[in-house]
């Protein structure tokens, strides 16, 4: 038997995904330590959302398996999500509650106090607008309370799903200071996201999807010292070798 405490908090072993004879995932193995920070990145359509979805539990592979804590989804759903906070890349709120009430309800469910709530919402920089309805939020306003949903419970693992879309500079900076005091505090991270700079600035590792393959994954500082002054931005571009197969359009978004 391996020693447990030289288990990765998560284990993605020869993980695939195929829909409907569509592969949307192939061969991914990947592991993330406690207290280390992973940014995926990849093309629109590279898979990205895919891998974290399997690793949610939300889908299943078709082939490999997912271990968190050592705990598979399929033998033990209650305390493998109980390990996890999830922020989605897209989530329709409900209509008519304010701020407060929406994170308020998310942490009932939980078991979670009216502090923890308070604290999550200044977190993310919301508390002075508490008490506005979500449906008037900016895109960006919903991003944080979905970041602040996602961390309310101070689970091990945060898998987030392009948090810092709609983020201006300043929440974008802020994510990112976010991210190091969680990674400080030994929660690890799993997000994805285009903007590479972010990635750079917080992250401890990158994988590079394509075509739903991980066509590169290193440290950020193993990639840099390959790429140079060119940083993450080269690593992409080389990843997507010259066919840029996941965009037709051959528009990269970073
Ligand atoms: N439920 C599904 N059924 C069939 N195909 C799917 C399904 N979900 C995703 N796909 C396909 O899988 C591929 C990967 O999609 P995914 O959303 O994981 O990409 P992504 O890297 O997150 O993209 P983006 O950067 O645009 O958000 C895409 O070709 C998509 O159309």
């Amino acid at each position: 038997m391996a020693d447990d405490a030289a288990k990765p908090l998560l284990r993605i072993e020869q993980v695939g995904k195929t829909i409907k004879g569509q592969t949307l995932l192939q061969n991914i193995s990947l592991e993330l330590g406690p207290g280390r920070v992973l940014a995926l990145c990849g093309g629109n359509g590279a898979g990205k959302s895919t891998l974290l979805r399997l690793v949610m539990g939300l889908l299943q592979p078709t082939s490999g398996h997912v271990e968190v804590d050592g705990l598979r989804w399929q033998h033990d759903r209650r305390a493998y999500a109980d390990k996890l906070g999830y922020m989605p890349d897209d989530y329709t709120f409900s209509r008519g509650l304010t701020a407060w009430e929406t994170l308020r309800f998310w942490a009932s469910l939980r078991g979670l106090s009216k502090r923890r709530t308070e604290e999550a919402l200044e977190e993310v920089g919301l508390a002075d607008v508490r008490d506005r309805k979500v449906t008037a939020f900016s895109k960006g306003m919903r991003q944080r309370l979905l970041f602040a949903q996602a961390m309310l419970a101070k689970p091990p693992l945060l898998v987030l799903d392009e948090p810092t879309n709609g983020l201006d500079p300043y929440w974008m900076d802020s994510f990112v200071e976010l991210v190091r005091k969680l990674r400080s505090e030994g929660h690890s991270v799993l997000y994805s996201t285009h903007q590479l700079p972010v990635a750079e600035a917080s992250a401890d590792e990158v994988v590079f999807l394509r075509g739903g393959e991980a066509v590169r994954q290193g440290t950020v500082a193993e990639l840099l010292e390959q790429y140079g002054v060119g940083g993450l931005h080269a690593a992409f571009t080389d990843s997507r070798g010259s066919g840029a197969a996941q965009d037709p359009a051959g528009r990269g978004r970073t």
